[in-house]
């Protein structure tokens, strides 16, 4: 199956013969850096592999619609709870640039002691099963097909269940994973000694399969009262997991440190976040920098949360970020809709690509503020070590509650997390293997004793069963559903109208989910605001209407409202009538055409309007203007009334006029058409002069409605207004 970027991707091609599917590869792929890549008029230091498929920024279109790709490997974090939606977002992701797909798993899966099967809808996430990850694997085959890249799929290995996970993850074909046993201990009150044996024994698995690690250190960032006190803490923990798997045998260009710049605005946080990021990759030179967004400080406003993105990712830019991790934008509204992974990705892309080459003009300062604060946090790190050692190591320093405590290391404020060494799930479920314990599977973890039944097995133990699920896939039992309420077929069916008809509804994570969101301004206070806004919402016939943010303008001037509410209806598009897109001439056909019939026309931005680059853009012959193909323009400036303009096109016998109508404000611009309009009826020329109005702000529709010939909006190009001109010409010859 090969996707058609104007085709949908068909979910229950991706469920056929599912049994069969094996991953095409192994392992975490990085970006092909491309040294000094020439894009359009530029010449990018940071950049990867451009995509073969992709959406550019819309800014784009003002430089040859250029994509470039930066270096780092960029992550978008899909989990809606229903996979088979989630496989489309996938799809949209990689289309704007994310290469590295992070499934969210359904709350609390580290808990399930064992693996969950079939295709169960989730909660916050979806359930981890061998079917939706297979499902989800293959349909990102043909998704890196289309986009020209490869992508890494990556879900959670930590929990009880952490070593069965890993093997099914290594069966399958997973790309990344987190694993980190502190992550167990610490926020799943899983026992500590269960704890690092399982790790031990999934990280072993994890080598085999070549899986990337990600640790889990950012989460005592999001845990923390105050982020910024556990920074010595924080590189305390990604030490102990990240020399715990290279004591396992993973390779430390395997090895991610999940590092959050731990402050956010209004706190100065470049100088809180630059030194610590610094005194990590300097700690950790030889492991990769996965750099997540802040999350802790994210509320309900996704602009503010996109400031605080791109300031960590200046952090990114200014440092090393080898995979650049992007939260969605309205994680403080927990809705991970489509649009804000979207956006995510888009500002990851945007901000590195627009700082790229930023290194090769400025430098870290090597003395001074910078670098002291660099130094007391590598001491306070290393003072925090060495006092877990002297109380007697990790697990006694858990304890006595060493981690996650609030205070900034030394100074404790006695709130840490603390976990019982004999305590928390799992406690006693570690058993010391017998003298003659032996296990015929490949990468398994401690004492094994093969040469009991073949000496010459004992680096390949499965080779006594002739091949564990490693070696033969085929000996996996792939068990399709267990539930015969809750899984993916009823949920197809009950959404088999939307995806056979032409019906549409609209939907933020789930086909036909209905929801839409509504932004407003009330000019009321913030509490009036949030009732009169569900009042006028229900008034609209939407239904489970709820406000998702509010932001005070002034206490009593006015609050802005987002809210979202369900559709009640569904639409047929095949009713609708779409008018045909603009056909647009050849240059040669355009040229042609004013040759045999030359072409005069008078042109200005009309009214108060100062704007005039849109304008030159369509006449001038170096931006493919229609001055190309020889048509006669006069250009009266800027700020030009009407009148004049009018008059201008009498004195001269113009074919047409072109009017620039920037400023929208009062829709100016559509009663300056209106203006035009009548003025050349008054002048009796209407019916042998064209009108034609452009501007960012015109819709067309809207513009013949003042009476004029065609309106054109943004993204209008010379080409467009020339074949307009040409064809308009000849049909009010012909009506004459
Ligand atoms: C080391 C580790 N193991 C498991 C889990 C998840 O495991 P549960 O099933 O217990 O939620 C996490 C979660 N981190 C949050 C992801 C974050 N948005 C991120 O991008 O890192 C984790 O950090």
């Amino acid at each position: 199956m090969t996707l058609k970027p104007n085709e949908k991707l068909d979910i229950k091609n991706i469920l056929k013969d599912l049994d069969k599917y094996r991953p095409k590869r192994r392992g975490w792929t990085w970006r092909n850096k491309e040294e000094n890549l020439q894009m359009g008029p530029f010449t990018f230091k940071d950049a990867s592999r451009p995509l073969g498929n992709s959406t550019p920024l819309p800014s784009a279109k003002y430089f040859n619609n250029i994509d470039p790709q930066p270096d780092a490997v960029i992550t978008t974090e899909i989990a809606s709870g229903r996979f088979e939606d989630d496989i489309r977002r996938m799809r949209m992701a990689a289309w704007h640039g994310a290469d590295h797909i992070m499934v969210i798993r359904t709350a609390g899966q580290s808990h399930f002691d064992g693996l969950i099967e079939g295709t169960p809808q989730g909660i916050g996430g979806i359930p981890i099963t061998r079917k939706q990850v297979r499902a989800q694997r293959k349909a990102l085959d043909f998704i890196e097909e289309e986009v020209g890249r490869p992508i890494n799929y990556h879900s959670y290995i930590s929990g009880v269940a952490g070593p069965e996970i890993a093997v099914m993850f290594a069966e399958e074909g997973v790309n990344g994973a987190h694993q980190d046993p502190q992550y167990n201990v610490l926020y799943r009150n899983i026992n500590m000694i269960r704890s690092f044996v399982d790790a031990a024994e999934a990280k072993k698995t994890m080598v085999w399969a070549d899986i990337a690690q990600i640790d889990g250190a950012h989460n005592a960032n999001a845990t923390a009262r105050e982020a910024w006190k556990v920074m010595p803490e924080l590189m305390v923990q990604h030490a102990l997991n990240s020399i715990y798997s290279v004591k396992v045998g993973m390779k430390k260009e395997n090895i991610c440190l999940s590092t959050v710049p731990p402050t956010a605005p209004p706190a100065p946080c470049l100088t809180l976040d630059l030194p610590y990021a610094v005194a990590l990759r300097e700690l950790f030179t030889e492991y990769k920098m996965r750099a997540q967004m802040n999350t802790k400080y994210m509320e309900s406003s996704t602009r503010e949360a996109t400031v605080t993105h791109v300031l960590n990712l200046l952090i990114s830019r200014l440092t090393r970020a080898d995979i650049q991790s992007t939260i969605t934008p309205d994680e403080g509204r927990n809705v991970p809709w489509h649009i804000y992974n979207i956006e995510a990705c888009d500002t990851a892309k945007q901000a590195l690509v627009g700082l790229d080459g930023l290194m090769d003009m400025i430098e870290l300062k090597k003395e001074g503020e910078l670098r002291d604060k660099v130094r007391e946090l590598k001491e306070r790190a290393v003072l925090f070590m060495e006092e877990v050692l002297e109380v007697g190591g990790y697990f006694k320093a858990v304890e006595d509650g060493f981690f996650v405590d609030s205070g900034y290391y030394p100074e404790r404020n006695g709130d840490g997390i603390a976990r019982k060494i004999d305590g928390g799930i799992g406690v006693g479920t570690v058993y010391e293997r017998d003298e003659d314990y032996f296990a015929p599977v490949t990468a398994h973890f401690g004492y094994n004793n093969v040469a009991q039944y073949d000496s010459k097995a004992i680096n390949d133990p499965a080779n006594l069963i002739d091949g564990s699920t490693l070696e033969k896939p085929e000996k996996i039992v792939y068990i399709d559903e267990l539930d015969e309420t809750d899984n993916v077929n009823i949920r197809l069916e009950e959404t088999e109208d939307l995806r056979s008809s032409t019906k549409v509804k609209p939907e933020v994570e789930w086909l036909g989910d209905g929801y839409i969101m509504l932004n407003l301004f009330l000019p009321l206070p913030k509490r009036v605001a949030e009732f009169a806004s569900l009042e006028m919402a229900k008034k609209m016939g939407l239904e489970d209407v709820e406000v998702i943010h509010k932001e005070e303008m002034h206490p009593a001037e006015g609050t802005r409202i987002e809210m979202k509410g369900k559709l009640a209806f569904t639409i047929d598009t095949k009713d609708l009538v779409i008018p045909p897109e603009p056909e647009i001439m050849s240059d040669d056909e355009i040229r042609e055409e004013i040759e045999n019939q030359p072409m005069k026309i008078v042109a200005g931005t009309v009214g108060e309007d100062e704007h005039s680059v849109g304008l030159r853009e369509i006449i001038d012959i170096k931006h493919g203007g229609i001055e190309k193909y020889g048509i006669e323009c006069h250009y009266l400036g800027t700020s030009v009334a009407i009148e004049k303009l009018v008059d201008a096109a009498i004195e001269l016998n113009a074919d047409a006029i072109l009017a620039s109508t920037i400023i929208s404000h009062d829709d100016i611009h559509y009663k300056n058409m209106k203006r035009m309009h009548e003025l050349c009826v008054e002048k009796g020329i209407r019916d042998k002069i064209m009108i034609l109005c452009g501007g960012t702000q015109v819709s067309p529709e809207l513009a013949t409605k003042q009476g004029i010939d065609a309106g054109f909006g943004r993204g209008t190009q010379g080409i467009h207004v020339a074949t307009f001109l040409v064809k308009r010409r000849s049909e009010i010859k012909n009506e004459n």
